[in-house]
């Protein structure tokens, strides 16, 4: 399975409508290079541009929903579409889309914890409460956001509903790479499962962005990894690898804690 991550930059004096046109563009690029296309979260408006949440909200089936389902179609590619700002009965989301190679909606993720403690995202949008995951033709995706890379029980509840693999979107701040690269790695160890964290280039709203997105197979070794500027980054997956990982290192198999009662010590007397 071939998946590009397109680490699209994020700036200022780019209009909304025509990064998204850009993006369009860049999706469309990959076909017949891609079976699985992804783009990073929030790319419309920034994921630190939290003063134009509200302004450049859509609804679930508006502009961006528009432009990616018909670039998907036109690629025929999967596409991750990224997150863009959802507005829906009153709240705004952090809402990702992801599209089969007809165009049509596969699923649909609202980011789970928001980031910011009590400022930006986390005091703007609400919370989703779901756990996702999308049926690709031989290998089970699970979806997170961003800073849901900090909260592994998230991706853990992913496996268990069948994961083999996570598909990462975010707007990671360099000043933070160090942590964006150990998570990444940490949540595909830790899961046997293949981890394609796609980040934003660029800097908005004072925030210079990590880029270095990167693909993590089920062992933990880095396949690929893209530098801080806007890049495509190209990898081969190889779909049965976290069913040989899991079966040659069944350490998930061992699992006590949320599947069984905790065996406890005998009571001292
Ligand atoms: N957009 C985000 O979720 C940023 C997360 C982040 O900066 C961090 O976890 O660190």
């Amino acid at each position: 399975m071939r998946a590009s991550l397109i680490q699209i930059a994020v700036d200022p004096d780019e209009p909304v409508a025509e990064r998204r046109a850009r993006a369009a563009r860049l999706v469309r690029e990959e076909r017949g290079a891609a079976d699985l296309v992804v783009l990073p979260e929030l790319w419309p408006v920034g994921a630190f541009a939290a003063d134009l949440f509200a302004a450049e909200s859509e609804p679930l089936h508006g502009p961006t929903y528009e432009a990616m389902a018909a670039a998907a179609r036109d690629a025929e590619v999967w596409l991750h579409a990224g997150s863009f700002v959802e507005a829906a009965g009153g709240s705004l989301y952090n809402t990702s889309l992801v599209f089969s190679p007809d165009g049509e909606l596969a699923a649909s993720y609202r980011k789970i914890h928001r980031f910011g403690f009590d400022q930006g995202e986390a005091v703007l949008m609400a919370a989703g409460e779901d756990l996702v995951t999308v049926d690709l033709p031989r290998l089970t995706v699970g979806v997170g956001t961003c800073y849901d890379l900090r909260f592994p029980e998230l991706f853990r509840g992913l496996v268990d509903a069948g994961a083999q693999a996570f598909v990462v979107p975010a707007g990671w701040p360099a000043r933070r790479l160090g942590h964006w690269t150990l998570l990444a790695r940490a949540r595909a160890v830790e899961n046997q499962a293949y981890v394609l964290a796609c980040g934003t280039a660029g800097t908005h709203a004072g925030v210079e962005q990590a880029g270095h997105s990167l693909v993590v197979d089920p062992w933990g070794e880095v396949l690929a990894e893209a530098g801080p500027g806007e890049e495509v980054l190209r990898v081969v997956l190889d779909p049965s690898k976290p069913a040989e990982i899991r079966e040659q290192f069944p350490a998930l198999k061992d699992r006590l804690l949320g599947i069984a009662a905790p065996r406890r010590p005998h009571p001292s007397r």
